[in-house]
């Protein structure tokens, strides 16, 4: 009888484990992060007692874990937010271990030594990442496998181009240029600002080839979008400031036009007109353009006038199929006109080196504690903000893409004259 009760106990108790290690039961990590939270001084003394962060809640995804705790008096997300790294590592720290599950993948009529071999080192790579927000409770999502720290490039449909690959789910995201007009990216240098712009490009060129139109404003010294300088759907290409003025120029000439079609067509925005062509107004460096670091006089009227238009552009823009798109590296304080950053409604932040660079792209904090794996990034929507991982581009895609549309000499017209701004301006209205 004895015997028969240890050996069924025995049984049901490995059974459970497999069970637990299969749906993951095992790597419920609450009790390690509250331990986590207390000894790196999250807690708080009132009188004889102390505050700690209490569990409300938890929940298993696909991807891992959600956690919700209410926080102590006296306590700040942001205090949270500040002990990430300390969180991840303590939930990194942790002895190895190989479940069932694991045994179970083993195929024994292999080498069962090497493959043995195999997995240990896979569990000792194995790094589990976590995400903080807060809605009133501390949210603390623990993901079992970490985002993958690159992902091919593929096109977007129409206007929606891809943005990157979220955790949950592994669902990938598209920003679409016809419900959000405008997008704001910073990011420090190297982190793969201008490899996302070149994917929106690419996206947009073999999407629309038709219809899409670039006036592109590279202030980077001209190497990065100088590939697109003789395809047909760049209408003006600049590589300086005072060029830069030029093309803004022309592309506020051009939004002047279609309001008067609209005008006269009694339409008030491109898509009741049935107009389907976008123009895409891009600067890479924004900064560059920023009248307040200007040395001369001269400098800084002409960086004051590109600011106008591109602000112009901003608000304006939208219902007559302007969408604009800016860039830097440098977020400090009014790089990004004002009138543009709150006219773009997404942003799209790559990690920056301060919370207040954070600030400045996304209005939060939270891109300098994004880890240090070029393409990873913020991408934030009024209602929401994903971390995701950006697709990466290779020149053979560019190359491909661009090949068709290259235009024939004479084809394009050339301009290189600086005019001065069109003073009979007509009064945009909103749309
Ligand atoms: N999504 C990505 N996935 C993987 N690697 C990437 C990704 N984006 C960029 N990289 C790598 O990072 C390098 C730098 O990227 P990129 O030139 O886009 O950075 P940047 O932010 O524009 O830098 P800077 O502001 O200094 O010009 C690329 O050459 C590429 O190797």
């Amino acid at each position: 009888m004895l015997f028969e009760i240890l050996t069924t106990s025995l049984m049901g108790g490995m059974a459970w484990k497999a069970y637990s290690a299969k749906k993951g039961l095992s790597t419920n990590d609450s009790g390690k992060i509250q331990r986590i939270m207390s000894l790196s001084g999250l807690n708080v003394k009132d009188g004889k007692d102390t505050l700690t962060t209490q569990l409300i809640k938890k929940k298993q995804y696909d991807w891992g874990w959600e956690y919700k705790y209410r926080i102590p008096l006296g306590r700040s997300f942001n205090d949270y937010e500040a002990r990430q790294k300390i969180l991840e590592d303590g939930l990194n720290n942790r002895r190895k271990r190989i479940t069932f599950a694991d045994l179970r993948q083993l195929n024994f009529d292999g080498d069962i030594l090497l493959q043995l071999q195999e997995l240990w080192k896979a569990k000792l790579t194995e790094q589990k990442e976590i995400e903080l927000s807060y809605d009133g409770l501390l949210i603390v999502r623990v993901y079992d496998k970490p985002l993958a720290k690159e992902v091919a490039f593929i096109s977007g449909e129409g206007w929606k181009v891809p943005v990157g690959l979220t955790r949950a789910l592994n669902e990938f995201k598209y920003h679409d240029f016809e419900k959000i007009p405008h997008l704001v990216l910073g990011g420090a240098t190297r982190y793969g600002k201008s490899n996302f712009i070149n994917g929106l490009i690419n996206s947009l060129i073999q999407s629309q080839p038709e219809y899409a139109n670039f006036f592109l404003i590279d202030l980077k010294g001209g190497v990065e979008l100088c590939d697109y300088e003789n395809i047909k759907q760049t209408l003006s290409i600049a590589y300086e400031p005072d060029e830069a003025l030029h093309s803004l120029q022309q592309a506020y000439d051009k939004m002047r036009d279609i309001q008067q079609l609209l005008k006269r067509l009694g339409k008030k925005n491109v898509q009741q007109a049935g107009i389907k062509e976008r123009y895409f107004v891009i600067i890479d460096e924004v900064g560059e353009l920023n009248a307040s670091e200007a040395v001369t006089r001269e400098e800084k009227l002409l960086k004051q006038e590109c600011q106008t238009i591109m602000s112009q552009i901003a608000r304006l823009g939208a219902g007559l199929g302007f969408r604009l798109v800016v860039a830097t590296q440098y977020p400090v304080g009014d790089v990004i006109p004002r009138q543009v950053k709150q006219n773009a409604d997404a942003k799209l932040c790559f990690r920056v080196q301060s919370a207040v660079a954070s600030r400045v792209v996304l209005d939060a904090e939270g891109a300098e504690t994004l880890p240090m794996i070029k393409g990873r990034a913020i991408y934030q929507t009024a209602d929401k903000r994903d971390i995701l991982q950006t697709p990466l581009i290779t020149s053979d895609i560019i190359h491909d893409t661009i090949q068709p549309h290259i235009a024939e000499k004479g084809e394009r017209v050339e301009e290189t004259a600086i005019e001065s701004r069109r003073t009979d301006t007509v009064t945009f209205e909103e749309v």
